[in-house]
């Protein structure tokens, strides 16, 4: 293949993407991430979804593509035109192996900046070096060279070798999920139900109808804080959710996510409308009548209604055969429950995995209703640097499959310290005390795979 390779980066004077599939026997995805380090120092990216559908780890990183103005059409055109010269061998026709980027984006690229999100670019998808798909008992490992003229083949081969030699075969000791004491600190709480409160008073007399307002907290660790033993934690505490990881230098972007922002499989589109959210009960009983409540809450309802009117009309713009159940449904995670209303639908003709997600992000789950304004206001008013949280992060396959979800439930990881990110929908009745209350459910399943619960 690298043969291959080299002589069509000659016939065409270009650098030449080589990516070869093998099928290997089940690998823990976990093991396989945790041990990249030592290889591929901080360049790695987790991608599992609920469904243990597609598990992909990536380790190192041969591109990067990476976009400001335009970032998803920038990576969508980019992205083609670089797989124009690939050559991809023994992959099977199955999504999520071969040619694989994996990445995200920030919330919104205009937004003022900390500091505390400068190694994220605004949009930046990496192909790595390594990457492992796993699904269930089957396993395929993909490895990306790309190649130029004048490269000399044993030297490339011997490389490549070197490299990923002992990389199934390592056993990995950091993958203990001890957790480690931990501190928190709130930052500015009564500043943020103040901004609650008028935000609420701001859409009973503007034309504002729904704004995401999120905050964030800082946690300390007695030692530094590890994304493999987090994902780890994260894997077990909250099956049902998407996790990710994008490590760009010391730091680590993570998070269990319960909400698809859209996905594509062959012709089939899905979008997941989440909003509107209540406690788990503490008995079966309470559990069902909370349910109960939530359906039938008239403010969590026009939260949730208003996301399912923007989604449904942005896939009626982009899909045929677009299908949205009247009636919410609900979503239960450990910590929280959500009003849910899944859709489905078939790709048009000339719409693509990140063209959904151009047209999608952000939902009014994460931005509000209508969009531009409400991602004005947020801009306006937060006091938050979002970076990649409330983004969206997933991966696209060489054949336009892929998945997006919405990076929420999610931290960055820096060392010893941590900031953990968490918002919700404002309507007009939004009462700043319970939607405080919210925010602090919603921290909790990164507070609990970092350090255990200690934050109520
Ligand atoms: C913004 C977040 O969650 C979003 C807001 C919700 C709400 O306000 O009810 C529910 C689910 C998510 O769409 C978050 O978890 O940070
Ligand atoms: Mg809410």
């Amino acid at each position: 293949m690298l043969h291959q390779g080299i002589r069509k980066a000659e016939k065409r004077g270009t650098s030449v993407l080589v990516s070869q599939v093998l099928s290997v026997a089940a690998v823990d995805p976990f093991s396989f991430y945790a041990a990249g380090p030592n290889k591929y120092d901080n360049d790695r990216t987790f991608w599992s979804d609920p469904e243990n559908d597609t598990t992909i780890v990536g380790l190192g990183c041969v591109k990067q593509f990476q976009a400001y103005k335009d970032r998803f059409r920038t990576i969508e055109n980019e992205w083609q035109s670089f797989l124009q010269f690939s050559i991809v061998d023994g992959a099977p026709s199955r999504p999520g192996v071969g040619p694989v980027l994996l990445g995200g984006f920030a919330f919104d690229p205009t937004a003022p900046e900390s500091g505390d999100w400068d190694h994220f670019p605004e949009g930046g998808m990496v192909l790595p070096e390594l990457m492992l798909t796993s699904a269930g008992s089957q396993g395929w490992l993909t490895i990306n060279a790309i190649v130029n003229e004048d490269d000399d083949l044993e030297a490339v081969a011997e490389d490549l070798l070197l490299k990923h030699h002992g990389i199934l075969a390592h056993s990995s000791t950091d993958i203990s999920s001890k957790v480690d004491a931990i501190s928190i600190e709130e930052i500015r709480p009564q500043e943020w139900k103040e901004t609650v409160r008028s935000a609420a008073a701001n859409i009973r007399t503007g034309k504002l109808e729904k704004v995401v307002l999120a905050r964030e907290i800082r946690v300390q660790s007695s030692r530094s804080f590890s994304s493999s033993r987090t994902l780890m934690n994260l894997k077990k505490q909250q099956s049902d959710s998407y996790l990710f990881a994008f490590e760009y230098g010391k730091q680590c972007f993570l998070g269990a996510s319960p909400e698809r922002l859209v996905k594509r499989e062959g012709q089939q589109v899905y979008s997941t409308c989440l909003a509107g959210s209540i406690q788990r009960g503490e008995t079966p009983e309470t559990d069902i009548e909370l349910g109960y409540i939530l359906l039938n809450d008239h403010k969590n309802r026009i939260e949730h209604d208003l996301v399912v009117q923007m989604i449904r009309r942005a896939m009626e713009e982009e899909c045929d055969f677009v299908q949205v159940p009247s009636e919410p449904e609900l979503l239960k995670t450990p910590h929280i429950q959500h009003l849910f209303t899944p859709v489905v639908a078939r790709a048009g003709v000339g719409t693509s995995l990140l063209r959904m997600v151009e047209r999608l992000h952000p939902t009014p789950a994460l931005g509000g209703y209508p969009q531009e304004e409400a991602v004005e206001e947020i801009k306006r008013i937060e006091n938050l640097d979002r970076g990649w949280y409330a983004g969206p992060v997933g991966w696209i396959d060489y054949q336009g499959n892929g998945e997006f979800a919405v990076a929420i439930r999610s931290g960055l990881l820096n060392g010893d310290q941590a900031t953990l990110y968490a918002g919700c929908g404002i309507v007009a009745d939004s009462d700043p005390e319970s939607e405080y209350e919210e925010t602090k459910m919603k921290f909790k399943p990164m507070l609990t795979a970092l350090g255990g619960n200690q934050y109520d």
